[in-house]
């Protein structure tokens, strides 16, 4: 019989008290090896604070938190505090903490797609690019676990889009098990296994449909709830091959997309296209709309994550 992995991390009946007032409570949540689970809820619902419960960081003061012995995180925070007046690369970020040793740094920068930003600045860094070096630290530990607190926080929306396919990677490549937190309702739904919906407790739970269908979670959500659903129920049906060319589901290979294929009218020069470049082939099954009109999102700006010259908004992540 194949034996059962324990979680990595498992809480029971976790709750956070404060002054009197619980934060959180009565959180169940696990989560396994090679699995992405996503707390969701509004700001102030309790996301950091679970996230901190099931890393240790704070003690519950009801029910338990239980981690893997040994157990290696990879942590990426909501903020992180560093003078951006003080010269700092990419290669001497990597090393502030943990450090890996030069090889595993390189590799991970080589996966996180900025392997060419090694000797760049850190304060010039674009908004995705600075979130590709957090990732790239994190996963430099060779983590049994990923936790990325708002990982797509000050990246436009194509850039969220290539971030979150590349947290996909870094499962399938690493096999680690993955906690996201967000309250990103669209594109965060297509890149998870199971969502967890807090709002000081646990809202509803379960696959991202059964969520997002979910009474609580209209009840949380309102009217956004309709076009989270509909974005993540709309699977592309085309691959975007390494060469810029797309593969449809017939087979057929054209330059672009077909102007009828329906999850958007395609730009030749829309910026998502680029941020795809030197990942090989890359098969879409997100939506590329966000909001929620579902229309068209073009012209899209080109995404943050691919662009090495774009400007570094800063004020997005400065503590
Ligand atoms: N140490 C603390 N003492 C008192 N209150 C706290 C403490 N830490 C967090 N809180 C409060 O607990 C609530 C939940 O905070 P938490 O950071 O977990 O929310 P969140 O869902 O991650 O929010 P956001 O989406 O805004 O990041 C908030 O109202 C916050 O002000």
């Amino acid at each position: 019989m194949p034996k059962i992995e324990p979680p990595l991390i498992s809480l029971e009946k976790a709750g956070i008290e404060r002054g009197g007032r619980w934060l959180v409570r009565g959180v169940d949540l696990t989560v396994a090896r090679g699995e992405i689970v996503t707390l969701i809820g509004p700001n102030g619902s309790g996301k950091s604070s679970t996230a901190k419960m099931a890393l240790g960081v704070i003690k519950p003061d009801e029910g338990t938190a239980q981690r893997m012995p040994g157990l290696r995180v990879g942590y990426v925070p909501q903020k992180l505090s560093v003078d951006w007046t003080l010269p700092l690369t990419v290669a001497r970020f990597m090393r502030l903490t943990g450090k890996p040793d030069a090889a595993e740094a390189e590799k991970a920068l080589a996966a996180t797609g900025i392997a060419h930003l090694t000797g760049a600045e850190i304060r010039n860094l674009s908004g995705g690019e600075f979130q590709r070096a957090m990732l790239a630290r994190a996963i430099a530990r060779k983590p049994d676990l990923l936790v990325l607190d708002e990982p797509v926080q000050g990246v436009d929306y194509s850039g969220e889009i290539a971030l979150y396919d590349l947290i996909r990677k870094i499962r399938d490549d690493n096999g680690c098990g993955i906690l996201l937190i967000s309250h990103d309702l669209h594109v965060v739904m297509a890149a998870t296994d199971r969502v967890i919906c807090l709002n000081g407790h646990v809202c509803c739970q379960g696959s991202p449909v059964t969520v997002a269908s979910s009474d609580a979670y209209r009840r949380l959500f309102g009217g956004y709830t309709d076009a989270a659903l509909a974005v993540y129920q709309h699977n592309h049906d085309h691959t975007h091959l390494a060469d810029g060319r797309v593969q449809h589901a017939d087979g057929a290979v054209t330059a672009h997309c077909h102007p009828d294929d329906g999850h958007h009218k395609c730009h030749p020069d829309d910026g998502h296209h680029a941020e795809h470049l030197g990942d090989g082939p890359h098969h879409h099954n997100h939506d590329h709309q966000k909001g929620q009109g579902g229309g068209s999102v073009h012209p899209a700006p080109v995404a943050a994550a691919a662009a090495p010259t774009a400007p570094n908004p800063k004020g997005s992540r400065d503590a």
